[in-house]
């Protein structure tokens, strides 16, 4: 059975190709062209970590798949004398006509993408799309998932300015000087505090595990967009209530979301599904109106990129 592992997987798959499959995984979701059940989550006791395991079929005739998805969040691995992701997976696709196994597929370099591009697709569809203004990114958190999204946002939508807040401070400090660098501009900034990075943005990530809120509703500016990603014990954590309450929210399935996210009231201003913004089926909120993201993430954003992967390794191969 094939193994491709994350060097193979980070060498070929591309940010555009992400974003396409995660637009497409997102709009089948949508059409109801999917199968995906909330994941299961093993808490192991007396510690922060975690193993989820997310199976999912997608139809599509590029980016369709039936697989699994095996991750485990174990956020002190950042802190280990020779750190490592917080965030690891691998990725099962299975063949759709016999059940067998096809790949195992390294998830980590997936995930780190496809969450990035899942907030990438979703801006672009609630805010890019309405001629809004692309000035300033504040990026709250600069583990893997800030670093992806302050690259990935520049370079799908050319920010002047991206904002850098962390909680350790020195961590944003040295991302801000090692972009900088890497991409010859001033254009990555570090931020002292987290009201600093946020006032006067359009479009806001937290990427954080903070189990308390980092964004409070008189920091935002009127009709900026906010994606949501850390995920503590719960998926709305980083955000205050008074966020939500004064904000339009978008999540990437509603079944899913319902279940990890069971301790937020939705009622009032759950709008739907972004796949469905895309599809034409949901209008778009009015300008001055607060956005929310909250990606919780899908196992068919997985599938999608997988059956991606899977196939560009065996064009590769087969011209080798
Ligand atoms: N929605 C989705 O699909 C996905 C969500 N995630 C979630 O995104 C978040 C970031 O993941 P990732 O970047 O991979 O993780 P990292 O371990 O690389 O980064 C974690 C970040 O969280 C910060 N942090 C931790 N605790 C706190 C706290 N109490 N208050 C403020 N900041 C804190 C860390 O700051 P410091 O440097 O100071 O420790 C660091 O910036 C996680 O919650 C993860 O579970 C990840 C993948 C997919
Ligand atoms: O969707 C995922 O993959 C993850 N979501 C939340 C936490 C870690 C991984």
């Amino acid at each position: 059975m094939l193994y491709i592992d994350e060097s193979t997987v980070k060498d070929i798959l591309k940010w555009e190709k992400t974003f396409t499959a995660v637009e497409t995984a997102m709009q089948r979701v949508s059409e109801g062209r999917i199968v995906q059940k909330p994941r299961t989550m093993t808490f192991i006791p007396n510690t922060a970590n975690v193993m989820g395991t997310m199976p999912g079929y997608l139809d599509d005739k590029e980016f369709g798949a039936l697989g699994c998805k095996l991750v485990t969040s174990f956020p002190n691995n950042a802190k280990l004398e020779n750190p490592l992701p917080s965030v690891n997976a691998n990725i099962m696709i299975l063949d759709e006509k016999t059940g067998i196994m096809k790949a195992v597929i390294a998830g980590t370099e997936i995930t780190t993408q496809r969450t990035s591009a899942a907030s990438a697709v979703a801006t672009k569809y609630l805010y890019v799309n309405h001629s809004k203004q692309c000035g300033v990114l504040a990026i709250l958190g600069t583990g893997v998932q800030g670093r992806i999204h302050a690259e990935m946002f520049r370079h799908l939508f050319g920010f002047p300015e991206v904002r850098l807040w962390n909680r350790s401070k020195e961590k944003a400090k040295r991302l801000a000087e090692e972009l900088n660098k890497k991409y010859n501009t001033n254009a990555f900034r570090y931020c002292e505090d987290n009201e600093t990075c946020i006032k006067g943005a359009d479009v806001i990530v937290t990427a954080t595990n903070s189990p308390d809120p980092i964004v409070q509703r008189s920091w935002i500016k009127p009709g900026a967009h906010i994606n949501a990603v850390g995920a503590n014990r719960h998926h709305f954590n980083e955000l205050d209530r008074e966020v939500y309450r004064n904000a339009d929210l978008f999540v990437d399935s509603i079944e899913t979301s319902q279940a990890e996210m069971a301790g937020l009231n939705l009622d009032d201003n759950l709008k739907g599904e972004v796949g469905a913004v895309i599809n034409g089926t949901l209008p778009v909120s009015p300008r001055e109106r607060i956005t929310i993201f909250n990606g919780i993430g899908m196992a068919v954003e997985d599938c999608a990129v997988a059956r991606a992967v899977y196939d560009l390794y065996n064009q590769v191969k087969y011209k080798m």
